[in-house]
């Protein structure tokens, strides 16, 4: 819970005044049984109508008083909650902006919306009952038993030995309903993650015919959650007409030694009245607890899930400060990797495995290897998504961890495998990377990618909108347009992670022609050897290790296993040619 108290200092005035109005309006609240019995001892049972006047119109200002306080009170609690949540949540999404790759292995996409979203609103909602009403309950109940000790010792203290009795259970039910209610938290995620698939890949659920399945799959989980919530709830739920039980008790027992003490002349009719009117404010107080105590267990559950994802390795901020070597310079875009190996955290598997090359500026490296060869993750090392376990990767001569994080980012146009346009223009989408380019520079850049002509046949050219993830575009032409948005940085590095698998041989042949006049140097993942042909260094990777590297013609030479590919190729050219002719 300290992350509550850290983020609500900054609206610490607000909350101050919520609870300042709270406390005036409850002390209101608890002096009218006292000006009840008043005006029942000193003016009805008199006959003194000045007395009831007088009272009664006390009675009355003091009813004003108190919605008023009650106002503020709620105006300062909002500002203070809604204010923060705004900062808490901007504060978790700028560190989520930096966590270190790997991280997010960690916490699964729909686990974090749901920290960002319904945990920061639980606390949200916390905070406004904690101040209007989490400390009210025990003024009020504290204040009530203070009050009806004043009004009459002994019919008090039979309102006050019943607390202690209920703080031992209420206890005991928030130890276990903080339990109960992380595990619905969880669950949440797990609803979340299911619809965040579904509609993800609605196209293939149709395709598939999984509709039914996939409804039963959702099913399952939100039943999950609704067991999980219902256990939790049943918990607190149960705990108020118990709690109702022993306040009753309570009062039976003023009622009881109320009669008898009004018999011996030791109390009045109005003390009696009072001590039972604050008996009955304890009881309204008390039976809000279960609703505030589910709150409370399910905010300490928020609290601690929000708590994780702060304290979460956040590599990109680590890397801007310390050991950086400051240079200015542009980046040529020389590669080399010097006996790099690579497994993911958490794994033990080496994926790469003494990985070492060199590529000059401007030139164009194609790697190919089976699926699961370790393609991607070499390529990923590059602008450093995860960090290699030995060997170092040099970038001009510079070893990449040596460099600052945004000066090696910068220089490098990365394409990856799965195509993700964002909702927008594609003026919006491919200035993503360079927010200050130029019509004119990025019009070169779309049609160097091959996509320039597409564009201007758009309803609004480059102002066309593009839906969600760009369903308005084939397939072919969301994977140009990717790497249109990659090629407008001008990078000295371009990664293309199996980004022209969805192009024709010839637009790829103008795409890579393109690229060579750019003179950035260029990784292309690839299984076509019409791609190897023209790059100048060729990576032949198999499980993890570099089999073989060099030009198309000493590959030919010297790897059966790329001869074997070339063969297969070549005779699957001649088959598609023949059934065509
Ligand atoms: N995030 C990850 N955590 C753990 N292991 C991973 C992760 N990503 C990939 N791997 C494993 O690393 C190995 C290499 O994967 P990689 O994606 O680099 O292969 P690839 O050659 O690019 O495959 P493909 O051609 O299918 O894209 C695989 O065995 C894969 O299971």
């Amino acid at each position: 819970m300290n992350i509550i108290f850290s983020y609500l200092n900054k609206y610490r005035v607000a909350a101050i005044a919520a609870l300042v109005m709270m406390v005036i309006e409850l002390a209101v609240e608890l002096s009218q049984p006292l000006l009840i019995s008043k005006i029942i001892d000193d003016g009805i049972r008199e006959q003194d109508n000045r007395v009831v006047w007088l009272w009664g119109g006390v009675l009355v200002v003091s009813a004003v008083l108190a919605f008023i306080a009650g106002v503020l009170s709620s105006f300062f609690a909002s500002h203070a909650s809604q204010g923060f949540a705004f900062d808490l949540r901007d504060k978790l999404y700028e560190k989520v902006q930096s966590f270190a790759y790997a991280v997010f292995s960690r916490f699964p996409t729909s686990s974090l919306i749901t920290r960002l979203t319904a945990d920061v609103s639980q606390l949200q909602d916390t905070i406004f009952m904690g101040l209007r009403f989490m400390t009210r309950v025990p003024l009020v109940v504290v204040g009530s038993v203070v009050m009806a000790l004043v009004v009459h010792v002994k019919l008090g203290l039979l309102l006050a030995v019943t607390l202690p009795v209920l703080i031992v259970f209420l206890v005991w039910v928030m130890r276990k309903a903080s339990v109960l209610f992380r595990s619905v938290q969880s669950r949440l995620d797990g609803v979340n993650s299911v619809i965040q698939e579904n509609l993800t890949g609605i196209r293939l659920i149709r395709v598939f015919v999984r509709m039914s399945h996939e409804t039963y799959r959702f099913a399952s989980f939100s039943r999950e959650l609704m067991t999980s919530t219902v256990a939790a709830l049943r918990l607190t739920e149960t705990s108020a007409p118990l709690i109702m039980l022993i306040v009753n008790a309570g009062i039976m027992l003023v009622l009881w030694f109320g009669r008898i003490e009004i018999s011996a002349g030791d109390a009045t009719l109005g003390q009696t009245v009072a001590v039972i009117n604050y008996s009955l404010r304890t009881i309204g107080a008390l039976s809000a607890l279960s609703w505030i105590m589910a709150t409370f267990s399910r905010a300490k559950a928020s609290s601690q899930r929000i708590q994780e994802v702060m304290s979460a390795d956040h590599l990109e901020a680590k890397n801007e400060v310390a050991g950086t070597i400051r240079k200015t310079a542009p980046i040529q875009g020389e590669v080399e990797f010097q006996h790099v190996s690579f497994r993911y955290p958490e794994s033990d598997i080496a994926v790469l495995e003494d990985i070492s090359f060199t590529v000059q500026p401007g030139k164009r490296v194609a790697i190919m290897g089976a699926t699961g060869s370790g393609k991607s993750s070499l390529v990923g090392l590059i602008p450093r998504l995860y960090e290699q376990n030995s060997g170092v990767i040099r970038i001009d001569g510079t070893a990449s961890s040596e460099m600052e994080m945004s000066r090696l980012r910068g220089a490098i146009g990365y394409v990856p495998q799965e195509v993700l346009l964002f909702t927008g223009s594609v003026r919006e989408n491919m200035v993503w990377g360079k927010p200050d380019a130029t019509q004119e520079e990025i019009e070169r850049a779309a049609a160097a990618a091959q996509i320039h002509d597409t564009v201007k046949e758009l309803p609004h050219g480059y102002d066309t909108m593009l839906g969600q993830r760009g369903v308005n575009l084939s397939g072919g032409q969301k994977q140009r347009l990717t790497i249109a948005r990659a090629l407008v940085r001008k990078p000295a590095v371009l990664i293309l992670d199996d980004s022209t698998s969805a192009l024709d041989a010839v637009t790829e042949g103008r795409l890579l022609a393109e690229l060579k006049n750019m003179s950035c140097t260029t990784f292309l993942i690839t299984q076509k050897i019409s791609s190897t042909v023209s790059a100048d260094l060729i990576l032949l990777l198999d499980e993890g290790r570099l089999i073989a590297k060099g030009t198309h013609d000493e590959l030919m030479k010297d790897s059966e296993l790329y001869r074997k590919i070339n063969e297969s190729q070549d005779r699957e050219v001649a088959q598609h040619v023949q059934s065509f002719t």
